[in-house]
């Protein structure tokens, strides 16, 4: 029996390692990964699991046991004067529990400090330094040897070549792509037939190791370091000591954080979880890190990994499945969207089965098929994407998608101008679009109506009940209690959210509407410059254009929205309905109303979504640029370039402390 188990277990961790191996090869060398990370540090954990159960098939050339990566001719070698080693992962609360019982357990009766920082999702550099300039740089390699990259690296413009101290030392870093590089260089890649970058991560690998330096110089590479391995004049006690001497010479050092214990630890990895979507660089999880260098010292590493630190990973954004089918959705444009229909994938912490394709175009770009395995994308509230088709899985029975000729709604054709990517139904009472504008009327964001959503939408078109969202208001629960499903209570409550709705902010009726364009952030920049619809009516193109947000494809919109004799009708019914069609008074309780705030670097209590709320709720408004029109600029952790603007502008800077004042009302604002 005994022995059955073994041979089995022996097979699966045959057949693991050669798994992995492959997919290092083509995510170390070719830059290339076929599945997503998180698929990956799967079935690494799988071997871990196994060879920790089966101890005695442990082999020293197990990817367990080593570094993954490779070297390439290409480069001239260094040989590392200390490892480089990978990271152990933690991907829940209980696993950095563990991680400290670890630690508290070779600390005996020590007291003992964390630094947590980002994990940046690019690849490690050593660099060292001498007589006070940059002498070399390299890639981490195998770990023990690596790639001399100190030409590309000089084309990083945020690494210090030249340096006041004139001790010899080497440091370690991330070298990474910002988010708006990346999308640049895959738009370019895209352009030019060739194939995109799955992340920022093997974009800045493909970057850092091109022979052409040229080339990496114009990817616009970004440095952080984190790490001093030597020194040759200077003892440090601490992580945080070694940090503020590499600021101090000159050096972008990663954000970091001191954590007294486990539980403030855990909850600095939760906060990152939602904030993470602020930088402009992607980080796959936190590092936590000892802060004493001792105690490193004294814990020591395993052959892969040091055991003082661990990297904290979050919940998956990427993996691979299959793309079952192709389907056409009309939106309330008319605009036909494919969508993917996936094999359900958890990603971000939902379970996603739908994929936007975008447009014709997209497709053809990424030459997607029915039938292909795809990495699909799911960040922040986004809507989920196909990154890549993975071309290497495909079996030959994988068929093109062909956009149809009539709209699959309501039969009519449809048309595709010449300039435009997007294809669109011809018909204007075509049911899907009523159905899409009613539904994008009672939305959260717009209108609000509890209760309304698309299977009774068709009920009440299809009995003729409603045309369009007007005919809400006009809607009695006789109407509704006789529809299949809907009894006499729901109907009370449905009419009953209708009637609440009446009474809306000006700017979520105005993006209600449905205007082409005009989404939630148009609307406010409308609701703050125009008092009523009817002021909205007979304004012009020109005088739209004047409003610093607004651009003339948004103003031909508005303008020929309300031309439409249909739309004039709508309104007026709307008006008839009772719907406040202009602003509210300003109520008392808004005590910022009429100042603008704009925020820069990283907020420590808040998230961005938090200030917004926060301040819209007091009457102010949260706005992305600093301009003269600015009343407050509050200044976070690292603040960009907003901050130099906002001094040279006069603008009043706040720091985070004196805007939470703000808010409690314990510190008096003045108007300009
Ligand atoms: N998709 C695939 O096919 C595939 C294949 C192989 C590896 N991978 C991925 O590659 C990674 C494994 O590679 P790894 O060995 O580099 O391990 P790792 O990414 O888990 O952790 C170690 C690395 O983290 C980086 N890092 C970022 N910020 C850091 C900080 N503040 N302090 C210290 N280090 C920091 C360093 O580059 C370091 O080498 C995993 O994320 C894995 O999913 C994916
Ligand atoms: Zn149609």
């Amino acid at each position: 029996m005994k022995n059955l188990e073994q041979e089995q277990a022996e097979q699966k961790i045959k057949s693991l390692r050669e798994k992995i191996r492959e997919h290092e090869y083509n995510y170390f060398v070719l830059d290339d990964p076929r599945i997503s990370d998180a698929e990956f540090d799967q079935l690494m954990q799988q071997l871990i699991k196994l060879e920790s159960e089966f101890p005695s098939l442990v082999t020293s050339d197990s990817p367990t046991q080593r570094v993954g990566g490779e070297v390439l001719d290409e480069f001239e070698k260094v040989e590392h004067s200390t490892t480089m080693l990978s990271l152990d992962n933690a991907f829940n609360p209980a696993d950095l529990r563990e991680f400290d019982q670890r630690i508290q357990k070779n600390l005996t009766g020590q007291t003992y400090q964390y630094v947590v920082e980002h994990k940046i999702d690019g690849l490690s550099a050593v660099m060292r330094y001498d007589q006070g300039s940059f002498q070399l740089g390299a890639t981490r390699g195998n770990g023990e040897i690596g790639e001399d990259i100190s030409k590309n690296m000089k084309t990083i413009r945020s690494l210090p070549l030249k340096i006041s101290d004139q001790a010899s030392f080497e440091l370690r870093g991330e070298i990474y792509l910002s988010k708006s590089e990346f999308a640049r260089i895959n738009k370019a890649r895209l352009a030019n037939d060739e194939a995109t970058f799955a992340n920022p991560r093997n974009a800045a690998a493909g970057s850092i190791r091109q022979l052409d330096s040229k080339i990496a110089a114009n990817r616009n590479l970004s440095i952080l370091v984190y790490d001093l391995i030597s020194h040759s004049e200077k003892e440090f006690k601490t992580h945080l000591e070694v940090f503020a001497y590499l600021k101090n010479q000159g050096f972008k050092v990663n954000w970091h954080q001191s954590a007294e214990n486990i539980e403030q630890v855990i909850k600095i990895c939760q906060q990152w979880h939602e904030k993470r979507e602020e930088l402009d660089f992607e980080i796959d999880g936190l590092v936590i890190k000892l802060n004493n260098l001792a105690d490193r010292q004294k814990l020591g590493a395993t052959a892969r990994s040091p055991r003082w630190a661990i990297a904290y990973k979050f919940p998956a954004q990427q993996k691979t499945t299959k793309i079952k089918d192709i389907e056409i959705s009309v939106g309330r444009t008319g605009a036909l969207t494919p969508t993917a229909v996936l094999e359900p994938v958890e990603l971000a912490g939902s379970t996603v089965s739908r994929a936007t394709l975008h447009n014709e175009d997209e497709i053809e770009r990424k030459d997607i098929r029915i039938g292909d395995t795809a990495l699909v994308q799911k960040a922040g509230d986004v809507i989920p994407e196909v990154v890549k088709i993975i071309k290497a899985e495909r079996t030959g029975k994988e068929h093109q998608f062909i956009m149809p000729e009539h709209c699959p709604v309501c039969g009519s054709k449809v048309i595709r101008p010449e300039d435009e990517a997007v294809t669109r139904c011809t018909n204007i009472s075509c049911p899907a679009q009523r159905k899409e504008g009613i539904l994008h009327f009672v939305s959260r964001n717009a209108m609000n109506i509890d209760g309304i959503g698309p299977a009774l939408v068709e009920q009440l078109l299809s009995n003729n009940l409603i045309e369009d969202y007007a005919d809400l208001y006009f809607l009695k629960v006789s109407h509704l209690a006789d529809l299949e499903r809907m009894g006499q209570k729901s109907s009370q409550n449905v009419i009953t959210a209708i009637k609440d709705s009446k009474d809306r902010e000006f700017f979520r009726v105005l993006y209600a509407l449905g205007i082409r364009h005009v989404g939630i952030g148009a609307a406010r920049i409308l609701a703050d410059n125009f008092t009523s619809i009817a002021e909205l009516e007979s304004t012009s193109v020109e005088k739209l254009v004047e409003i610093a947000e607004i651009g003339p494809v948004i103003a031909e919109s508005i303008v020929g929205f309300f031309q439409e004799r249909h739309n004039q009708d709508l309104i007026c019914r709307l008006k008839q309905a009772g719907i406040k069609l202009a602003r509210k008074a300003e109520q008392s309780d808004k005590f910022l109303a009429g100042y603008k705030f704009v925020f820069t670097g990283s907020l420590e209590n808040f998230t961005r979504s938090e200030v917004k709320d926060l301040v819209e709720k007091a009457g102010g408004r949260a706005v992305s640029s600093v301009s003269s029109q600015t009343d407050f600029l509050v200044s976070g952790k690292n603040p960009g370039s907003k901050y130099k603007q906002a001094t040279e502008l006069g603008v009043e800077i706040l720091t985070e402390a004196e805007f939470e004042k703000l808010l409690a009302k314990e510190k008096t604002v003045t108007k300009k």
